[in-house]
C-alpha cells in the first residue's frame, strides 16, 4: 500500500469509481494509464469473468474487471505487469500488482477445490464460498525465501535459464510445508549450490505478485563447499567481486536490494533505499 492507494473489500453493486481491467494479455492501457472511469469501462465490450472492489486510490473506488480474453478497445492496448514493474510509477505498480493477484485468484477459485461445485464471492471480505463444503478459499500468498550468500569481499550469483541474458542473481525458492523460513534458506543454498551458510541475518520483505510471491529477503555468510550447479534451475553460479559485478536484477526488486545493500556497506556508501 502506499499513501494513495488502501486496500478494501468493495460490493460491485455500487456505481462509479475508477477500474482496472485485466485479461490474459495485461492490464487494458492508454495514454492516461491502467486506471479508467467504471462507467465508462463497463461501456465498452469486454469479456468479464468477474469483478471485485479492490480497494481506494486517492480516495477514489477502484474495481477489478478480470476478463476471460483480450478484446480490441479503441485508443487502447494491453500491456502485461513486468513492464509496470520495471517503467511504472510506484502508487500504479501496487495498484496493478495487487489487482493481479486477486485476478488470479478469482479465475482459480471458481469452483470448490473439495467437491467441485461453483463458489460464490463474498461480499464482506476477500473470499470464495462453498455452501455444501462451509469451505473459504483466500486469496494465495507463496512465502519464498530469497538470499545473499557473501564471503568477504565476494557474492555468490547465479542464473537461471529463465533470466534476461547475461544477468546474475541471488538464490531464491519456496518454502515446502513444514520449513521454518531458515529451514527453506539452508535447503535451497544447498539445492542450487552445494554451499553451507552461517549467520543468518533476516533484511525485509516484499510482495512479488508473479504470480504470488511474498519475498522474505536474507543474508548470509559463506560456511564451506565448493559449488555444484542444480541441474536445469541453474545455468551458472559463481563468485563475483563487489567490485566488478555481472548485469543485475531490475531495480525495484529485492534481490537487487539485497546486493546493492552489501556492497554500499562493503564500499562504505550510501545505504540504498528499500524498493517501494
Ligand atoms: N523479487 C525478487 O527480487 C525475486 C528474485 C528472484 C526470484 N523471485 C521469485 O521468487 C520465487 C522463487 O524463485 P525461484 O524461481 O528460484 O524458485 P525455486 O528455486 O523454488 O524454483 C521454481 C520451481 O518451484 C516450483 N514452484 C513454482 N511455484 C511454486 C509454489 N507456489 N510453491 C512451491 N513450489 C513452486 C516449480 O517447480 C518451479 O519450477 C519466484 O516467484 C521468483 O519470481 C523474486
Ligand atoms: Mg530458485
Ligand atoms: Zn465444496
Amino acid at each position: 500500500m502506499s499513501a494513495r492507494w488502501t486496500t478494501a473489500v468493495l460490493d460491485p453493486q455500487i456505481t462509479g469509481g475508477l477500474a482496472v481491467a485485466r485479461s490474459p494479455e495485461g492490464f487494458l492501457v492508454d495514454d492516461n494509464g491502467a486506471l479508467f472511469p467504471r462507467d465508462w469501462l463497463k461501456r465498452q465490450d469486454l469479456d468479464v469473468l468477474c469483478e471485485h472492489g479492490i480497494g481506494h486510490f486517492d480516495g477514489q473506488p477502484v474495481f477489478l474487471l478480470e476478463l476471460r480474453s483480450a478484446t480490441d478497445v479503441p485508443g487502447c492496448s494491453w500491456r502485461g505487469l513486468r513492464a509496470f514493474m520495471l517503467e511504472g510509477d510506484s502508487d500504479t505498480y501496487k495498484v496493478l500488482g495487487y489487482a493481479a493477484q486477486i485476478g488470479t485468484w478469482a479465475r482459480e477459485h471458481r469452483f470448490c477445490g473439495s467437491c467441485g461445485q461453483a463458489m460464490t464471492q463474498i461480499r464482506w471480505e476477500r473470499a470464495m464460498y462453498c455452501q455444501p463444503c462451509d469451505l473459504r478459499s483466500y486469496p494465495r500468498i507463496s512465502p519464498s525465501m530469497i538470499v545473499l550468500v557473501t564471503r568477504g569481499d565476494e557474492i555468490l550469483l547465479a542464473r537461471s535459464p529463465r533470466f534476461v541474458t547475461g544477468v546474475y542473481s541471488t538464490l531464491a525458492g519456496f518454502a515446502e510445508p513444514g520449513e521454518s523460513a531458515e529451514d527453506c534458506l539452508v535447503r535451497e543454498v544447498r539445492e542450487e549450490v552445494a554451499v553451507e551458510v552461517q549467520n543468518i541475518q533476516y533484511i525485509g520483505s516484499q510482495c512479488w505478485p508473479f504470480p504470488h510471491s511474498m519475498m522474505l529477503g536474507f543474508h548470509a555468510e559463506y560456511a564451506g563447499g565448493e559449488i555444484v550447479m542444480q541441474p536445469d534451475e541453474i545455468e551458472d553460479a559463481k563468485w563475483f567481486s563487489v567490485h566488478d559485478l555481472p548485469p543485475l536484477p531490475a531495480g525495484r526488486s529485492i534481490a537487487r536490494y539485497l546486493i546493492d545493500l552489501y556492497v554500499a556497506r562493503r564500499l562504505g556508501c550510501d545505504i540504498p533505499a528499500f524498493p517501494s
